[in-house]
């Protein structure tokens, strides 16, 4: 089990997607692990996204590198071999969302309180093709269609239904639940089960593979833009009066 645990709200910043890739790569080069539950430490958040301050005001430099380490992140959370399993126990905007959604099962709180989705839209900002290819690969074409441009976050019942997670649960039974549909995944051969996976997830993988220096690319003239910037920091107030 892997327990996302970077108060206050586990935003993914350069230190925590570095530290989640590698333990991903340790996870997958070790033989006797051949599942992973990805779950979060924290009370009602599950991940915030990526961390926004990553995103403002920081160098071309800085931005190519923050990219490359969310690319890797999805890179081998999307292609692990492994059983992952997403006990989705909190907020799981954008970012968060996206790791819910490249694991082979979401598990969610049955909290309304609860949402998900890619919300990038709405911070005036746009889900990069890999973000989208993922989601679609989960709800279909048309719900990712509205949901992408509407930049929605659904709470968890909703959320169910439009199948962006398989099933909800109360809060307390999560953690028993994936362990319970990690067994069953675990129950089938490794072999077969692998090559299924990477047979449905090769082309969205290969396509970010072959595009990604070009990706960071558009990622720094996108981010860079002061409207962007300009964005992302009216966004960042909000937050923060959004408390007082
Ligand atoms: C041609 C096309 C080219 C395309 C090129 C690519 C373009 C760029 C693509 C970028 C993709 C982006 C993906 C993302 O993930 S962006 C992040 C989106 N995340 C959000 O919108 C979530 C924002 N946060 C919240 O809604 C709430 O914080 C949350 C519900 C998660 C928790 O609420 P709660 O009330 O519990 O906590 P607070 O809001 O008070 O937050 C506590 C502190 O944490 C700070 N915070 C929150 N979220 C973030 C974040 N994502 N990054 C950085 N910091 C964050 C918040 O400001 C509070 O800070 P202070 O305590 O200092 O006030």
């Amino acid at each position: 089990m892997m327990k996302f645990k970077s108060p206050p709200v586990n935003s993914l910043s350069l230190d925590f997607l570095t530290e989640f890739s590698i333990s991903l790569e340790k996870l997958e080069n070790d033989r006797a692990c051949r599942g992973v539950i990805i779950t979060s430490a924290i009370p009602k958040i599950f991940s915030s996204g990526l961390d926004i301050t990553e995103m403002c005001g920081k160098s071309v430099e800085h931005y190519a590198e923050f990219w490359r380490a969310v690319q890797e992140m999805w890179l081998r959370l999307y292609g692990s071999n492994m059983v992952t399993v997403a006990a989705v126990n909190g907020a799981s905007p954008a970012g968060g969302c996206l790791i819910a959604l490249s694991c082979d099962y979401r598990i969610m709180a049955e909290n309304p309180k609860f949402s998900i989705g890619l919300n990038e839209a709405q911070l005036g900002i746009v889900a990069p093709f890999w973000f989208k290819d993922t989601f679609v690969n989960v709800v279909g074409q048309r719900i990712a269609e509205r949901a992408l441009q509407l930049g929605s976050l659904y709470p968890a019942p909703e959320a169910l239904k439009l199948g962006l997670v398989d099933e909800l649960v109360p809060e307390e039974k999560l953690l028993e639940k994936a362990s319970a549909v990690m067994a069953q995944w675990l129950a089938l051969p490794d072999h077969a089960r692998q090559i299924t996976k990477s047979m449905m997830r090769k082309a969205v993988l290969d396509r970010l593979v072959a595009h990604r220096e070009e990706d960071i690319k558009y990622f720094i003239n996108f981010i860079s833009k002061e409207s962007i910037q300009k964005s992302l920091r009216m966004y960042m107030e909000m937050l923060k009066k959004k408390k007082s």
